[in-house]
């Protein structure tokens, strides 16, 4: 099939006293029509600032310094500020954490809604209300009328939350990013959400890169899963092969320490050591000084291995399981 968006050899850093941070290093992957990627890794790892650098939204001192972005066919980075808001809103969105991110205090929800519709097509308020109206219905939003006429701080957080979901769907994209937007969300709504969102791809084709650092949300939502430490994807592949058959060691670690996989009595399984700090890493593994596999080949930049649609960046993987 084809495909909808290539990045490719992305780099991405931050410009701070201490040195260069290296937050994006060399991130490569693809997103068909359709497809749901699970973007995973531990709080740091450069996840946001991926989905961030696809959308032309990083902020100095941060900058996008290498690499390719090709949505459709068309180069994003480097691509000026204003054909880029253009795609922003309309064929590529972002569902932020915080809902806040994306609505305006000050404005009532039918006027930002119908203010997003307009600013990408040329139809009229009463057309571009209905829309706002349709997109509060599909993401179950009950009396969505009432609803319209009413200010971000008279919802629940769940409610705001599924109000920026509506927004972001209003001009029907093609992609949307989605950057935790249930972490701060009760199980019970967060469930609802995801439902509803992987219905919505389904249903009309839309592409989504879910980013989270919880992988029992991938592990129901996602077709393809890509781990990332320090900055790079480690493994990628189909959520079947990620999770099931883990073959880098981070990825195992990661999948072991789930809370869902800690049993009550026994002490909480963690990954042992910290997160290296992203100033100044070497070209060797990031992971290789927490890694029950590593040796001292590990030091130099680890190579990137293709097997079966799998991709893994490892000297020493594990094995696979024998079937
Ligand atoms: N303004 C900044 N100045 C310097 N470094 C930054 C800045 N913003 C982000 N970084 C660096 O980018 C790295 C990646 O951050 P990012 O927010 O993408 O991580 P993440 O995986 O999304 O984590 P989280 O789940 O906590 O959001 C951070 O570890 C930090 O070192």
């Amino acid at each position: 099939m084809s495909t909808l968006l290539q990045v490719k050899g992305l780099r991405t850093e931050f410009a701070t006293r201490g040195g260069t941070v290296k937050a994006v290093d060399d991130v490569s992957f693809e997103v068909r029509p359709g497809q749901i990627m699970g973007l995973v890794g531990e709080s740091g790892s450069g996840k946001s600032m991926t989905g961030y650098s696809i959308m032309g939204l990083i902020d100095p001192p941060g900058k996008v310094v290498g690499g390719s972005v090709l949505f459709k066919g068309r180069e994003l980075v480097g691509l000026a500020p204003e054909p880029l808001r253009q795609l922003r809103g309309n064929r590529i969105a972002m569902i932020f954490q915080d809902p806040m991110m994306t609505l305006n205090p000050v404005l009532r929800i039918d006027t930002q809604m119908i203010e997003t519709v307009r600013a990408h097509r040329p139809v009229s308020k009463g057309d571009a209300r209905d829309m706002a109206r349709a997109a509060l219905v599909r993401v179950g939003i009950a009396a969505p009328d009432e609803r319209l006429l009413a200010y971000p701080h008279q919802f629940s957080g769940g409610m705001r939350q599924r109000v920026a979901i509506a927004i972001a769907l209003l001009n029907a994209p093609d992609l949307i990013i989605c950057d935790e937007p249930t972490t701060a969300l009760d199980v019970t709504i967060q469930g609802q959400i995801l439902y509803e969102m992987q219905k919505l791809c389904r249903e009309s084709g839309t592409a989504l890169i879910w980013i989270t650092h919880d992988l029992s949300v991938v592990a129901g939502l996602a077709d393809t899963v890509s781990v990332m430490y320090a900055g790079r994807i480690v493994e990628s592949g189909t959520t079947e092969q990620v999770l099931g058959q883990p073959r880098h060691h981070y990825t195992h670690g990661l999948i072991a320490s789930a809370p869902s996989r800690n049993v009550r009595g026994e002490p909480l399984r963690q990954i042992a050591g910290m997160t290296p700090s992203l100033l100044n890493l070497g070209p060797g593994c990031a992971f290789r000084a927490r890694c029950g596999g590593a040796t001292d080949i590990c030091a130099v930049a680890p190579p990137l291995l293709a097997e079966g649609g799998r991709t893994l960046r490892c000297f020493n993987p594990l094995a696979p399981e024998a079937p």
